[in-house]
C-alpha cells in the first residue's frame, strides 16, 4: 500500500502511474479524492444517449470537487452532488487494446475507451480478441490519412494472430486468410455501420482494386463525400496454395433514383462530374456535351464539386482502372455516349397540353432531344412519342393514350434510370467477367474464398423512400446475423453442451425483421402484393400495413388519415417513410414503348444491356418479380452464403457528422455503440469462452503437451484424456469448462496452450533437427573418414614404397660400401701380414734354403725341376698352415702366386 510520501514522489516522477495507483488504493478502498484522481462524471442531463464523462479531479481541498471532462470544460461538484462523481477503475484511464479488459464495462466505459484511443490515433479496437464465433473490431473514422496503412505495416501484421499485434483491419485480413488455409473453411468480413462511418474505406484497405466500380456506384451525400449507393459482396478466391486465384463482386440494389433527383449538398454519381471534367473538348464536343451546371441532373443538389475530391484526376483513374479490367475504347465511348444521352434527356422542357380533354403535354424540340436521340440512335420523332404518350392494350386494340406533364416526366426518369441500372449491372458483369475464374473441373482442386460485405450504411434521412426501407431492411439481416453469432448460437451452444452459463440479455431484432420480410402478411410482401395489384396505389398500401400491423409494436403507423407515412422500430431507431411513390419504386418495370424504343435502336450497346428485357414479352414483363422481392431473394442468398462462412465482423463508428477530424461526438457515438449492441457483445465475450474444440481436435492438437497420449483415434476416454492434458497445462481451478462434446476455453487459455504447443512444437523438431543433423553429419564424417583413410593409406604405401626403395637402394650402396670398406681394412691387414709373414718366411727360407742351395751349388748344377717344385709347394703349405683362418687366404695365395 502506498503512503502519501510515496504518492507525492511518485507523482513527481510519472503522473500516470501515480494516477493509476491512487485510483486503486485509495478511492477504491477508501473512496476519498485528490487531485488527479480519475473519475466518472454523471452530468444528469437526461438526454437520450448521454452517458457519464471521464474527468481528471483538480481541486478538491474547499469542500467543492473541482474536476476537468474529457472534453476540456471544467466542473464544480458540492458535496451534495458528490453522487454525481464515481472513481474511474484504472483501465479507463489509459484505455485498453481489447474492450473485454475494461474494469468499468459499461457504455461510458466503452465510450471513453474509444475517445482517448482516436485521441492518439489509435482508431482500432479489439471487442473480444480472437474468438470462435468470428474476430469483432471497432474502427473509428479516422477523417484523415494516418500512417498506419504502408508496406511496412502490411508486412508486421502478416502471420500474426489477432491480439499479439496492435488492434488493426490488416489483422483482421490476415487473420481471415489464416483461418481460411488453418480451417480450410470460407471466411466472411462483414463490415457494417451508418453511412460515412468507413465502411468502404475498410473494404478498400483490404482489396484495393475497387477504384473503377465505386465511380459508377458512389457519390456525394449530406453524410458522406464517396457514399456507396449499392451493396457489395467481394468474393476473393484462393487456390490450395493460397494464392489468390480470382475475384467475384455481387451487387445489391443500387440507389437508381439519384440519377435524377438529389437532395439538397448532394450530387449525382460521381462518374457524371469526372466525366464533365476529365474528357477532352473533342470528346465532349461528340457527345454535345457542357460543364456540370448545364445540367439539370447534375445540379439539383446544388452541389457539382465536391471538397477533397478533383473529379479530372479521378476521371483518368477511372479509366486507366477500366482498362485494367479489359474494356475496350469502344466500351467506354458506349458508356459515355449512354451518360451523355441521360444528361441530355435530364434537360428536356415539357408543355402541357390538352387532346380531346385529356391532359397531355409535348416536348420542347431542343438540342437537347436531338442529340439524345442521335446518342441512343433512335428516331426523334419514336422518342418524342414514346416520351409523351403510352399504349394501352384493350380488348385486342392498341390505343395511344397522352401523358400529362407529371406522367411525362415520371416516364423519362424512369427511361433514364432504367438505362443507369441497366449499365452498372453490366459494368459489374464485364469486371466479374475480367476478375472471376470458374472453378476447375479438377476433383483435388479445391477453392477457398474470403468474402468481404460492404453494404449500404442504416439510413434515417429527414424523407425516406422505398430506397430506405430496402437499406434498413438489408441492415436488419446483418444485425440478426450478427445477433445470431455474438449471442444466439453462443448461448444455445453453452446449454446444449451443458455448461455453467449464466445467461446474458441481449436486443434481439428478430421480431422486427419478423414483421418486415418473415412472417406471412410481411410488410415487403403487403407491399409488393399491391404493387401487382392492377388498382393498388400507396394508400391503399398504406392501409392494409396498418390493418395488419398496427398492434405490432415495432409498427408505428400514421397518426391521421390524410398522413402518408408509417414507421418501423428497427435496431438503429425510430424511421418514418413516405410511402408516396413507394409502389412505383417497387415495380420497377419500364413501359413497353420503352422497350419499343430500345428494340428499335441502331445502338448496339443500348440493345445489349437491355436484352433481357427486348427477350421478355410485355405480359412476362409485367408479371417479372418486382425490386423488392428480387432484393429479398439477392439478400436470402447472401445471408445463406455468410453461415457457411466463418465471420469476422468490422463495426464501423463514425465520429461526427461534420467529416472532420480529430472532432468526436459522444452522443452519435453512444448511439451508434447502442444499436450496434456493442455494451452486451463485450459482456458476452467477457463471460464466454470464445475458443471451443472438439475432444477430437483438442487431443490431436494439443497431445503433444502430454508425452505418451496417442491420437485421439486411438483413445479409448476421449474426454478423460482431453481434461487430462487440460488440468495439467491450464491447471485444475482455471475457467476453462468440459462441455458433452467440447472443451470450452478462454482467449489467454488457446493462447497458453498455442504458446506451449509451439515450444513443444519446437523441442520436437529440434530433437529430430538434432538427430537428423547429427545422422547426417555423422554419416558424412564417417564416409570423410573412410575416404581420408584411403587416401592417407594409398599415399603412404605410395609413400612408404617409394622410400623404401630409396632406402633399398641406400642400403646396399651401404652395405656394398661397408663391405667393400671392410674387406679392404681386412685386406690391408691380411696384405700387411702376409706381407709380414713373406718377408719373414722368406727371410726365414733365405736364411733356411741359403746352406741348402750353397749345398746345391755345390752337389752340381743338375739340380731337378722337381726339387724345385718341393720347395715351392712346401712354401705354399707353410703360408696355408699359417693362415687357414682368414678368408683371404686364396687371394693371398692368388696375390702371393
Ligand atoms: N481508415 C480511414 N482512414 C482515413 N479516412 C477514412 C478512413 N475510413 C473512412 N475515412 C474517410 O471517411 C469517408 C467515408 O468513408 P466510407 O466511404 O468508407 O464510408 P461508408 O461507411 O462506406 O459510407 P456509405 O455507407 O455512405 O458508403 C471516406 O471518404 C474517407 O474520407
Amino acid at each position: 500500500m502506498y503512503k502519501r510520501r510515496d504518492y507525492v514522489e511518485l507523482y513527481e516522477k510519472d503522473q500516470a502511474k501515480w494516477a493509476l495507483l491512487r485510483n486503486v488504493n485509495t478511492v477504491f478502498k477508501h473512496n476519498t479524492l485528490l487531485p488527479g484522481d480519475y473519475v466518472w462524471l454523471d452530468l444528469k442531463t437526461g438526454h437520450e444517449f448521454e452517458v457519464p464523462i471521464g474527468a481528471v479531479v483538480k481541486l478538491c481541498d474547499s469542500g467543492q470537487i473541482q474536476v476537468l471532462d474529457d472534453e476540456g470544460n471544467e466542473h464544480w461538484i458540492s458535496p451534495q452532488n458528490a453522487n454525481n462523481i464515481k472513481p474511474m477503475h484504472p483501465t479507463s484511464i489509459h484505455g485498453v487494446e481489447d474492450m473485454i479488459r475494461l474494469g468499468d464495462l459499461n457504455e461510458a466505459g466503452i465510450l471513453r475507451n474509444l475517445l482517448i484511443r482516436y485521441r492518439e490515433h489509435l482508431i482500432y479496437t479489439n471487442c473480444g480478441g480472437r474468438t470462435y464465433t468470428g474476430s469483432i473490431l471497432v474502427a473509428v473514422n479516422p477523417y484523415q490519412l494516418l500512417p498506419i496503412y504502408t508496406a511496412d505495416q502490411i508486412r508486421l501484421y502478416t502471420n500474426k494472430k489477432i491480439g499479439e499485434m496492435p488492434p488493426h483491419i490488416f489483422a483482421i485480413a490476415d487473420n481471415c486468410y489464416f483461418n481460411m488455409q488453418r480451417n480450410n473453411k470460407d471466411q466472411c468480413c462483414i463490415i457494417s455501420g451508418e453511412s460515412g462511418a468507413g465502411k468502404t474505406e475498410s473494404t478498400k484497405l483490404i482489396l484495393q482494386f475497387l477504384a473503377a466500380i465505386s465511380a459508377f456506384g458512389n457519390a456525394k451525400t449530406i453524410r458522406n463525400d464517396n457514399s456507396s449507393r449499392f451493396g457489395k459482396y467481394i468474393d476473393i478466391h484462393f487456390n490450395k496454395r493460397g494464392a489468390i486465384e480470382g475475384a467475384k463482386i455481387e451487387q445489391y440494389l443500387l440507389e437508381k433514383s439519384r440519377v435524377c433527383r438529389q437532395a439538397r449538398d448532394e450530387r449525382n454519381y460521381h462518374i457524371f462530374y469526372c466525366m464533365l471534367k476529365g474528357m477532352t473538348v473533342d470528346q465532349k464536343k461528340k457527345l454535345g456535351l457542357g460543364k456540370a451546371t448545364d445540367y439539370t441532373y447534375l445540379t439539383i443538389g446544388h452541389c457539382t464539386v465536391c471538397d477533397g475530391r478533383d473529379d479530372q484526376k479521378e476521371y483518368s483513374n477511372i479509366r486507366s482502372a477500366m482498362k485494367v479490367l479489359m474494356f475496350t475504347d469502344k466500351e467506354n465511348w458506349e458508356i459515355s455516349k449512354l451518360l451523355a444521352a441521360i444528361l441530355h434527356m435530364g434537360n428536356l422542357s415539357y408543355e402541357a397540353r390538352t387532346y380531346d380533354n385529356l391532359d397531355a403535354c409535348e416536348v420542347h424540340r431542343c438540342p437537347d432531344l436531338t442529340t439524345a436521340a442521335v446518342l441512343l440512335e433512335v428516331d426523334l420523332k419514336d422518342l418524342m412519342n414514346c416520351l409523351t404518350s403510352r399504349t394501352i392494350i384493350t380488348r385486342g386494340e392498341t390505343v395511344s393514350t397522352p401523358l400529362s406533364v407529371e406522367q411525362a416526366l415520371d416516364v423519362r426518369d424512369a427511361f433514364v434510370k432504367g438505362i443507369y441500372g441497366r449499365l452498372f449491372v453490366w459494368i459489374v458483369e464485364k469486371i466479374n467477367a475480367a476478375i472471376y475464374k470458374p472453378p476447375s473441373l479438377e476433383l483435388k482442386a479445391v477453392r477457398r474464398s474470403i468474402g468481404l460485405l460492404d453494404i449500404f450504411g442504416f439510413e434515417n434521412f429527414t424523407i425516406n423512400s422505398f430506397e430506405q426501407l430496402c437499406i434498413n431492411f438489408a441492415n436488419e439481416n446483418l444485425q440478426q446475423f450478427f445477433v445470431r453469432h455474438v449471442f444466439k448460437l453462443e448461448q444455445e451452444e453453452y446449454n446444449l453442451e451443458n455448461i455453467n452459463w449464466q445467461h446474458i440479455e441481449f436486443t434481439d431484432n428478430q421480431d422486427a425483421l419478423d414483421m418486415i420480410a418473415i412472417k406471412p402478411m410481411n410488410i415487403i410482401s403487403l407491399i409488393d402484393e399491391e404493387s401487382k395489384f392492377p388498382k393498388g396505389t400507396d394508400t391503399t398500401m398504406l392501409n392494409k400495413l396498418n390493418s395488419q400491423h398496427k398492434l405490432n409494436t415495432n409498427y408505428i403507423p400514421p397518426k391521421n388519415t390524410y398522413e402518408t407515412q408509417f414507421g418501423i422500430q428497427h435496431f438503429a431507431g425510430i424511421v418514418y417513410y413516405e410511402t408516396r411513390g413507394f409502389l412505383e419504386k417497387n415495380r420497377d418495370t419500364l413501359h413497353g414503348d420503352i422497350i419499343q424504343l430500345v428494340h428499335s435502336s441502331k445502338n448496339k450497346f443500348i440493345k445489349q444491356i437491355f436484352q433481357a428485357d427486348v427477350a421478355m414479352g410485355a405480359e412476362t414483363r409485367k408479371r417479372s418479380p418486382t425490386l423488392s422481392s428480387q432484393f429479398k431473394r439477392s439478400l436470402e442468398l447472401l445471408m445463406r452464403t455468410l453461415s457457411v462462412c466463418q465471420p469476422f465482423f468490422v463495426r464501423c463508428i463514425k465520429p461526427n457528422e461534420y467529416k472532420k477530424p480529430m472532432l468526436f461526438d459522444r452522443e452519435l457515438c453512444v448511439r451508434q455503440l447502442r444499436y450496434s449492441g456493442m455494451m452486451e457483445t463485450i459482456r458476452i465475450r467477457r463471460a464466454g469462452y470464445p475458443i471451443r474444440y472438439t475432444f477430437v481436435e483438442f487431443v490431436d492438437r494439443y497431445r503433444v503437451l502430454m508425452p505418451g497420449v496417442k491420437p485421439a483415434y486411438k483413445q479409448g476416454d476421449l474426454r478423460g484424456t482431453c481434461q487430462r492434458i487440460a488440468e495439467a497445462v491450464l491447471g485444475r481451478d482455471d475457467d476453462w469448462q468440459m462441455g458433452k462434446t467440447k472443451i470450452f476455453l478462454k482467449d489467454h487459455h488457446d493462447m497458453l496452450l498455442e504458446i506451449e504447443r509451439d515450444k513443444a512444437i519446437t523441442d520436437k523438431v529440434i530433437l529430430i533437427q538434432k538427430v537428423v543433423r547429427g545422422f547426417k553429419d555423422r554419416s558424412n564424417f564417417l564416409k570423410m573418414k573412410k575416404s581420408a583413410m584411403l587416401i592417407q593409406k594409398t599415399w603412404r604405401g605410395y609413400y612408404c614404397r617409394k622410400n623404401y626403395g630409396a632406402m633399398r637402394g641406400g642400403f646396399s650402396r651401404l652395405q656394398a660400401l661397408y663391405r667393400s670398406r671392410k674387406l679392404f681394412v681386412t685386406y690391408h691387414v691380411a696384405r700387411q701380414r702376409i706381407k709380414l709373414f713373406q718377408g719373414r718366411c722368406r727371410g726365414f727360407l733365405d736364411h733356411f734354403w741359403a746352406p741348402l742351395k750353397s749345398k746345391e751349388n755345390r752337389t752340381g748344377e743338375k739340380k731337378s725341376k722337381l726339387q724345385q717344385e718341393q720347395i715351392n709347394r712346401c712354401s705354399v703349405q707353410t703360408s696355408f698352415m699359417i693362415f687357414s683362418r682368414g678368408s683371404v687366404v686364396s687371394m693371398m695365395v692368388g696375390s702371393t702366386m
